[in-house]
């Protein structure tokens, strides 16, 4: 995909930690089938090989949807199954680096929990910023929280889209009102759904008339 074409209206971020693999591809194929715009493979507990297998099978599908496919923190893995791109944070390669590694083509997320992060991050060549914890998450067990008026002074002092991360689902995230963010990403909201197509249909609803698009 074009990097200028980059939609982060509905941003799945996955956690197989409660899945098996097969239901963790279902869960994404609903999801993508739902409406998500993006696909982030999150594999916090896993070696390369496992994560590589796991981020062919997940492109596999991504791909017959097409829905861009970014790897969390590892641009080995991302670069290996040609995926649209890499998110990094904090503990992560550089965004530099990442950016580097990845080349022009490639998407380069990055995460920003302050507006000074959120500057960094822009000028060292990042597409898009993840911001939060909005609210308290049980999938990312050890974050800070960031006020949406942080995510709203983000957004104001970079070119580049920022999306919401942290606890949101259907139920809480009239919050981001006004925030100017470009999208929401959700963990539980989507892979804990009994439903997950039914969700994903629901929070984009959602998220479209939340932004006003
Ligand atoms: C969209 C999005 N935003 C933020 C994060 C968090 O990244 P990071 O701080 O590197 O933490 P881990 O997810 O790697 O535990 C993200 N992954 N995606
Ligand atoms: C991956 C991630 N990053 C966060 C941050 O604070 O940077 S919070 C988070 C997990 C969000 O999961 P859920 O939607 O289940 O709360
Ligand atoms: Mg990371």
């Amino acid at each position: 995909m074009d990097r200028k074409d980059l939609d982060v209206t509905l941003y799945l971020v996955t956690d197989s930690s409660y899945h098996t693999e097969e239901s963790l591809l279902r869960t994404v194929e609903e999801a993508c089938k739902g409406g998500v715009t993006l696909v982030q493979l999150r594999e916090k507990n896993k070696g390369g090989r496992e994560y590589l297998d796991k981020a062919f099978k997940v492109k596999e599908i991504t791909d017959r949807y097409n829905v861009p496919l970014i790897i969390d923190d590892r641009v080995d893995v991302a670069l290996a199954c040609d995926a649209a791109g890499v998110h990094v944070g904090a503990s992560d390669i550089p965004v530099a680096v990442a950016r580097k590694l990845m080349g022009p083509d490639k998407i380069v997320g990055a995460t920003a929990k302050t507006v000074e992060a959120a500057v960094k991050a822009y000028e060292a060549g990042a597409d898009y910023l993840g911001v939060g914890a909005i609210y308290p998450t049980t999938t990312k067990v050890v974050t800070i929280l960031t006020k949406v008026s942080t995510l709203k002074d983000i957004c104001e002092a970079v070119p580049i889209p920022a999306v919401a991360i942290g606890g949101l689902n259907a139920g809480n995230m009239d919050v981001l009102e006004g925030a100017g963010m470009s999208g929401m990403a959700v963990v539980s909201a989507i892979m804990k759904a009994e439903d997950p197509r039914k969700n994903a249909q629901e929070l984009k609803q959602k998220i479209v008339a939340l932004m006003g698009k």
